[in-house]
């Protein structure tokens, strides 16, 4: 079975179609810094609005943990999206409560509303199926069709990915299509030698991609925090650097599994030490093998690669013909340690073949420091959906709209 698209649900005219986005985009101080998950949004939006729908649009933004919170409020998305859609947007104060009914129920033919954070209700990322469901049905009961769009989120099994897929007639969106169609060509035969570039600081999530990773990539380039589990697992000491003790056996497990099928895992040569997380610390370049070497001992932290590091990366990105990459190099948004980052997106924009850039702070960080989208090959809005995606795993929120691998 193929994806179900927008057509498959047939005119949606005076219906009330609820869209599920991924508007998860980086804040500071209550001001987006960068909108592009936003941006990549309206499209299927402006479709909607265009069709006469009664658009209720729902997401998440960060990771509250199943309570409302400040500080994760939709609130200045909301305003953003009205800024890029040119009409007004309803923001409900609660996603399925009171809020959100008068929020829905006030709106007429074209008009929009965004409810606030899903993740705000324990019921969306319960573990449990039943709790699943019975949030899944409250926000089912806003619409008469359901569109998934949010392709940063297609790898989660949670409410409003899953379950809300299959309690109303559903289809994918513009994005998620335009998104696949650029995916497919880097897991059907991509030109080699393919080069996977993983940092950033989901840790745990991303070890997880390793291991079905290893056999469909020539080499893997490991840096931004989980480059400290590889180097704990050599045997070096790291400092306070982010560090997943727990899955030091494991990563042991993907060097030798990485030798044995003649892949390359390329670790860092050298690493940016400092003495505190901050944009004020003081900061020294160190080798490896020398973290804790400096004046702040087993207190000083890794916030970036190393100069040698980012030029060997940038040399196998730029022998590359196939390159993803997910996870910035180090602490980008701090511009001591921002070097690292825009050493390998430099290097991308040079290659002769096609580069992607996936995740949302990957995104948010080669803009930030003064790439345009069009010196990439892409730049998609999932760092860990693009990558389950490339290790072939079954994700649930596309399978649930009758995609299969
Ligand atoms: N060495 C490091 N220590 C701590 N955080 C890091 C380090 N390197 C990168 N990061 C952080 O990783 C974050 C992005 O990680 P992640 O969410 O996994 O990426 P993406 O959204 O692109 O998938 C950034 O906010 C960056 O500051
Ligand atoms: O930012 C996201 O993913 P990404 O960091 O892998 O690009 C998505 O919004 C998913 O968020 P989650 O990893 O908290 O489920």
């Amino acid at each position: 079975m193929t994806l179900r698209t927008l057509d498959s649900l047939g005119s949606l005219a005076g219906k009330a179609v609820i869209v599920r986005c991924d508007l998860n985009v980086p804040l500071k101080d209550g001001q987006i810094t960068d909108d592009g998950r936003v941006r990549a949004s309206i499209p299927t939006l402006n479709a909607l609005i265009n069709q006469g729908a009664k658009v209720v649009v729902i997401s998440h933004l960060g990771r509250p943990e199943g309570a409302p919170d400040a500080k994760y409020s939709l609130a200045p998305v909301a305003q953003r999206l009205s800024e890029l859609l040119g009409k007004p947007v309803t923001f409900a104060r609660d996603t399925v409560g009171s809020g959100a009914q008068d929020a829905v129920a006030g709106l007429t033919d074209g008009d929009v509303a965004l409810l606030e954070n899903l993740r705000f209700n324990p019921g969306e990322t319960s573990k449990d199926d039943a709790e699943r469901e019975a949030f899944a049905a409250k926000l089912a009961a806003f619409g008469d069709a359901f569109v998934s769009d949010g392709f940063g989120v297609v790898h989660r099994k949670q409410a409003s990915v899953y379950e809300l897929a299959k309690a109303l007639p559903s289809a994918a969106g513009l994005l998620i299509a335009t998104e696949l169609d650029v995916l497919d060509r880097l897991t059907e035969n991509p030109e080699r030698p393919y080069a996977v570039v993983l940092g950033g600081s989901k840790v745990s999530d991303k070890l997880g991609v390793i291991g079905h990773l290893l056999p469909r990539v020539n080499s893997l380039l490991i840096g931004g925090g989980m480059l400290f589990t590889f180097l704990a697992a050599l045997g070096h000491k790291v400092g306070s650097s982010l560090l997943e003790a727990d899955q030091i056996e494991t990563v042991k497990g993907y060097l030798a599994k990485a030798e044995e099928l003649g892949v390359e895992i390329v670790l860092p040569r050298d690493v940016v030490v400092a003495s505190k997380f901050g944009a004020d610390a003081e900061h020294v370049v160190r080798p490896i093998d020398g973290i804790e070497d400096t004046d702040w001992g087993s207190s000083g932290l890794g916030l970036d690669i190393g100069p040698e590091t980012a030029e060997l990366f940038s040399e196998y990105i730029r022998a590359a013909r196939t390159v993803f990459w997910n996870g910035p190099m180090g602490v980008f948004e701090l511009a001591p340690f921002a070097a690292g980052t825009k050493a390998i997106a430099q290097a991308l924009t040079e290659i002769d073949g096609l580069g992607v850039v996936g995740g949302g702070d990957s995104a948010a960080a080669v803009r930030a420091l003064g790439f345009s989208d069009d010196q990439f090959g892409h730049i998609s809005t999932g760092g860990g959906a693009s990558l389950e995606f490339l290790e072939g795993k079954h994700l649930p929120g596309l399978e649930v709209l009758g995609w299969q691998q």
